[in-house]
This record gives C-alpha cells, sequence and structure tokens, in this order.
C-alpha cells in the first residue's frame, strides 16, 4: 500500500464504527454528477466511460462536489457496470437514457461467452490508479469510499440490457433457471471481492456495495438470489484484508428497497446498513442497535427541491430521528440530475449544525 497524508476530518469512520463524534458526517450519493455544471463540462468533452478510464478525470469529478461544500467523504468517480465490462460485455452510455447493452446475455448459455475469472488489475487497473490519484490530491481532507454492484444488482443490467423498471428478464432467470443465475451470482460475487480488496489496497477507506435493484425481489428472492452472496461479500473482503494486514475499513451495505430484510442485513458483516427514504428509521435503528450496527440515510432526494428551509427543517428531524450516534447521513438514493447545489449545501450544513446542537447540549 501507498503512504498517504494521515486522515484530517475522520467524522465518517468513526460514525461507522458507532464511535463518538463532534458532529454527524455526511456524504450523498452521486454527489459527483450532473447536477454540477463543472462535471456537465467535463462531460462535454469526454464520453462517460473516458472518465472513468482516465484517472485523471475521475479524480477531477470525485473533487468537484468537495470543492462547493463541506462534505465528509468523497466517493470515487466510476461506475458499478464496469464489473460487466471487465467480463468482457460492451456497454455504451447513452445520453437522456442511461446504460445500455448491445448484447445482453439473452439466455444462460451466454455465460460461456463471459471471460468468467478475469483479471481484476488488468481490466479494472483504471479504478485502482483513479483511487490512488484521488487519495494523493485529496492529502487527509476526508476519506475516500470506494464501491461496486451487488450480484444481483449487475446480473439485473447484464440481463435486461440496461434500465427496465421490472428488469423481468432477469427475474425470469432467477425461477426459469435458478442453477445457471446462482452460477453466474457466484463469479460476480468472486469478481466482486477481488474488485472490493484491491481497491482498499489502492487507497479505499470505506466500501459501498449498491444492490440498488433488492426492492423488485420479494423477500423470499432476495433470500435466494442476494442476501448470500452480500453476506459473502462482506465476510471475504474482510476476511481477505485481515490476511494482508491491512486495517478495517467500513463495509457499508445499500440495499434499496430491502425493507423486509433489515433484520437479516443487520446479521451479516457490514458494519453500515444504509436506508432508503422509504425505510422507517426507529424500526431500523432497533433492530441495527441489537448487532451494533450503524445507519446511513436517508432524507427523500426529492426532498431537496422543496425550498432552504424546508430542507432544514426536514434535515433537523432526520438528525434527531437518527441520533447522533451510529448515523451516517445521507440521501436515501442518489442526487437528481436538475436539483440545486446551493440545496444540497443546505442540507449538508444542517446536518452539521442540527447535531452539533444535539451533542452540545447533551
Ligand atoms: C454520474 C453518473 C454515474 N453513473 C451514471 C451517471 C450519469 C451519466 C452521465 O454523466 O452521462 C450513469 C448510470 N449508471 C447507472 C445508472 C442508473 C440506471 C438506472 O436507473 O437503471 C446511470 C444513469 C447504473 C448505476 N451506477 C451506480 C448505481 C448504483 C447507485 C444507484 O442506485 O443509483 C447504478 C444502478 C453507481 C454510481 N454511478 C456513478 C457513481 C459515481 C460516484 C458518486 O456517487 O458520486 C456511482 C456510485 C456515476
Amino acid at each position: 500500500m501507498c503512504d498517504f497524508a494521515p486522515l484530517k476530518n475522520d467524522l465518517f469512520i468513526r460514525a461507522a464504527f458507532c464511535e463518538k463524534v463532534e458532529r454527524t458526517p455526511v456524504w450523498a450519493m452521486r454527489q459527483a454528477g450532473r447536477y454540477l455544471k463543472e462535471f456537465q463540462e467535463v462531460r462535454a468533452k469526454h464520453d462517460f466511460f473516458t472518465v472513468c478510464r482516465t484517472p485523471e478525470l475521475a479524480c477531477e469529478v470525485t473533487l468537484q462536489p468537495l470543492r462547493r461544500m463541506e462534505l465528509d467523504a468523497a466517493i470515487i468517480f466510476s461506475d458499478i457496470l464496469v464489473i460487466p465490462q471487465a467480463l468482457g460485455m460492451e456497454v455504451q452510455m447513452v445520453p437522456g437514457k442511461g446504460p445500455v447493452f448491445p448484447k445482453p446475455l439473452a439466455n444462460p448459455e451466454d455465460l460461456k461467452t463471459l471471460n468468467q475469472t478475469p483479471d481484476v488489475d488488468k481490466e479494472l487497473g483504471y479504478v485502482f490508479d483513479a483511487i490512488k490519484l484521488t487519495r494523493q490530491k485529496l492529502d487527509g481532507k476526508v476519506p475516500l469510499i470506494g464501491f461496486s454492484g451487488a450480484p444481483w444488482t449487475l446480473m439485473a443490467y447484464m440481463v435486461d440490457g440496461g434500465s427496465s423498471a421490472t428488469f423481468s428478464k432477469a427475474r425470469s432467470w432467477l425461477f426459469r433457471s435458478p442453477n445457471e443465475s446462482k452460477a453466474l451470482l457466484d463469479m460476480l460475487t468472486d469478481t466482486t471481492i477481488k474488485y472490493l480488496v484491491n481497491q482498499v489496497r489502492a487507497g479505499a477507506q470505506a466500501l459501498q456495495v449498491f444492490e440498488s435493484h433488492a426492492g423488485i425481489l420479494g423477500s423470499s428472492t432476495f433470500a435466494k438470489f442476494s442476501l448470500p452472496y452480500l453476506a459473502k461479500i462482506a465476510t471475504q473482503v474482510k476476511k481477505q484484508l485481515s490476511d494482508l494486514g491491512i486495517q478495517r475499513v467500513p463495509l457499508i451495505i445499500f440495499a434499496k428497497g430491502a425493507h423486509y430484510a433489515i433484520e437479516e442485513l443487520s446479521a451479516t458483516d457490514y458494519d453500515v446498513i444504509s436506508l432508503d427514504w422509504t425505510m422507517d428509521v426507529k424500526r431500523a435503528r432497533e433492530i441495527c442497535a441489537k448487532k451494533s450496527k450503524a445507519l446511513q440515510g436517508n432524507l427523500d432526494p426529492a426532498m431537496l427541491y422543496a425550498g432552504v428551509d424546508e430542507i432544514c427543517s426536514a434535515t433537523k428531524k432526520m438528525v434527531e430521528d437518527f441520533g447522533v450516534t451510529g448515523h451516517i447521513a445521507n440521501l436515501g438514493h442518489g442526487m437528481y440530475p436538475d436539483l440545486d447545489p446551493e440545496h444540497l449545501k443546505a442540507f449538508v450544513n444542517s446536518v452539521h449544525s442540527a447535531s452539533e446542537e444535539i451533542i452540545n447540549s447533551a
């Protein structure tokens, strides 16, 4: 591992491990992105995956939101779909439409066309280079989060070929071809473990796994086709990092829509359970407190369309609902492209002021 500057602001790391903090740390999913004009300027000149694959550009857009507001963490600019690319699939980012796979997995026979055991360092070395460069540039300002998509969410895109409200093709695999689905999920799990371990070796100081399409599974399907893979990723990443003598890093799981699985997720090796805005904070707190898990979330991103005063009062309520121990403030999902950056700034500042008020008055 490289030598990097020590962390000046470690609130995010302490909150993730339920340690004492002076104020609640805050960041936002998709904090780098199209809602920032400086991001759009970069994108006007470079294709989406060129930004991901060019460490200087990925580093630049990672740092952009930190120049505007007092965020307590950075997240490396990349995409979850770099894993299907590493397995040999073509992915295009089509403006106004999102990701498109020209040749999705049409049937289980197509699994044979994948590069099932990719050389992660070779195929995804550009991500590790971007992480190293960004750690250097951050100079210890705040921690850098690495991430990956969870196996089911990746499978959903690989089979359906792009965004979908139902991912009915991928869900049909789960019931028509459960064994082949499990083989694909196993392969994605193994690659994800290597990918996440190497992100930490490159300099990532925390990891988030995005199971963005958990909500469409339902509890029994989630229990079969998502949870075991999520659990294995956390256990194996922790074990392999510890075998390498690397200091523990917080692992965060964001299983969007998995109301039914908070208890099961709290029994895995993740340190932080991230809630979307539809989830009940009180219930999640009760469940997660028993397992000493921290929580992340969960302001409705659409709340940022409201006026600044309303944002501040909703944020204050959110901070009170979560409490000031073991909470990383965030939105319940990513920033929307037409949100006003000043409104995100109001959210960030309110998290800080509301939590400081609670802590200082205790
Ligand atoms: C800014 C951006 C990203 N990806 C995409 C965009 C917009 C495309 C553009 O600039 O043209 C396409 C891009 N990539 C993807 C989508 C979603 C498509 C869909 O809704 O199905 C889009 C528009 C796939 C994707 N990609 C990601 C997820 C999981 C999080 C989530 O649920 O939103 C998913 C599902 C992760 C992701 N993707 C990105 C980050 C960067 C770091 C940050 O948070 O600032 C991260 C963490 C970056």
